[in-house]
């Protein structure tokens, strides 16, 4: 494999008494890689980042960018010397400069006269070269988060962080904004890690993924191996909803459930703890049967498709269905497994 760009391994960082917010993480990040921190408010996200930067010094782990040592409890390379871009959730455009002059100022590095037409160029790589003597307050959300992205990646830094950059923006403005900032950094060939709380942000936005949850990595992985098969129950839950399940395993790859047999995604043995998405659940139409069937007890319809809720010999399903599947609430159902359930890592 081709050495990383950036490696991180043990970090770790507290701020007082009450422990470490970032607790032993380590990841890689690979040359023109974009990659998620994603995890709830509070989980240490931000001050990894941070620790990336060098806007915070490590107490254990050290961090290399293409093999240099930056940060380590003995080691902190100046914050500029890293050669990293920034973009933040308030854009932190200077009011009284244009865009222009806005990208045109990170290009301190470079020669004076050369500086507005370079900035030219990247505003215009970024869609921006209509708007270059406009002043912040003259452009809307999304066409300034993509001044400070063109601000960013100018000097050509060897990594760019994003701190919730497009939580700002309202939904339709950041659905478009995250696919043109995405093209951007992809046409740049640029290496980015985007701060996120969002877990559809990550999704689409990322390469991979690292979950984090108090102050510590759960899992990573692409967009489809942390959705389609989370490791423990927190990125189960953290990454959309699903339907939880304990079952005895006999050493085999299926288990007998209260859905009937199911298959799960490894062999085990013992008692496990299963995730199934509601989309790899499906529901069948059935007579009456006393305790053998479920009854549908709520239905979301979102038009393209629909989230129907289902108790079915006293547990509650979650089962979502494309819309040629219509029930009304009270029918009657049996509610049928689509796809191997995923076996979940339980703490001991
Ligand atoms: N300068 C600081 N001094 C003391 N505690 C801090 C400081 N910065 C962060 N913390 C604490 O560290 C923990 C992790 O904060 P951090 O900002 O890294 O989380 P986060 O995952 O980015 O959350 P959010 O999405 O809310 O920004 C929090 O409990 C926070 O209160």
């Amino acid at each position: 494999m081709e050495k990383p760009l950036l490696h991180i391994q043990g970090l770790t960082k507290s701020f007082d008494q009450s422990g470490p917010v970032v607790n032993q993480v380590g990841f890689d990040v690979g040359k023109n890689e974009i990659f998620a921190l994603l995890g709830p408010s509070g989980c240490g996200k931000t001050t990894t980042l941070r620790l990336i930067a060098g806007f915070e010094h490590c107490e254990a782990g050290e961090v290399y960018i293409e093999d240099e040592l930056v940060e380590s409890p003995q080691v902190s390379l100046n914050p500029q010397k890293r050669e990293i871009g920034f973009v933040f959730q308030d854009y932190a455009l200077f009011p009284h400069m244009t865009a222009l002059e806005n990208v045109a100022f990170s290009l301190r590095e470079v020669d004076r006269k050369k500086r507005p037409v370079l900035a030219e160029e990247v505003l215009c790589r970024t869609g921006m070269e209509k708007y270059k003597h406009r002043m912040p307050d003259e452009l809307s959300g999304g066409q300034q988060q993509r001044v400070a992205l063109a601000r960013a990646i100018a000097p050509k830094p060897r990594l760019v962080l994003m701190d919730e950059p497009f939580s700002g923006l309202d939904a339709m403005l950041r659905d478009s904004t995250r696919k043109e900032v995405r093209a951007i950094l992809k046409k740049s060939g640029m290496s980015a890690i985007l701060v996120t709380h969002d877990q559809e942000e990550a999704l689409s936005f990322a390469d991979r993924i690292a979950v984090m949850n108090n102050g510590q990595i759960e899992q990573i992985g692409t967009p489809e191996e942390v959705y389609y098969h989370p490791k423990t129950q927190f990125v189960a839950q953290f990454l959309g909803r699903t339907n939880l399940f304990r079952a005895h395993a006999d050493g085999t790859d299926n288990v007998e459930t209260r859905l009937g047999p199911v298959k799960i995604n490894r062999e085990a043995e013992g008692l496990i703890l299963c995730s199934i998405r509601p989309e790899h659940l499906t529901l069948e139409r059935c007579k009456p049967n006393g305790k053998e069937t479920g009854i549908i007890t709520g239905r979301e319809f979102r038009g393209h498709d629909i989230t129907y809720h289902v108790l079915f010999k006293g547990d509650k399903y979650i089962v979502h269905t494309d819309n040629r599947l219509l029930f009304d609430v009270d029918e009657h159902v049996i509610v049928k497994p689509l796809e191997p359930a995923v076996v979940l890592n339980q703490k001991a």
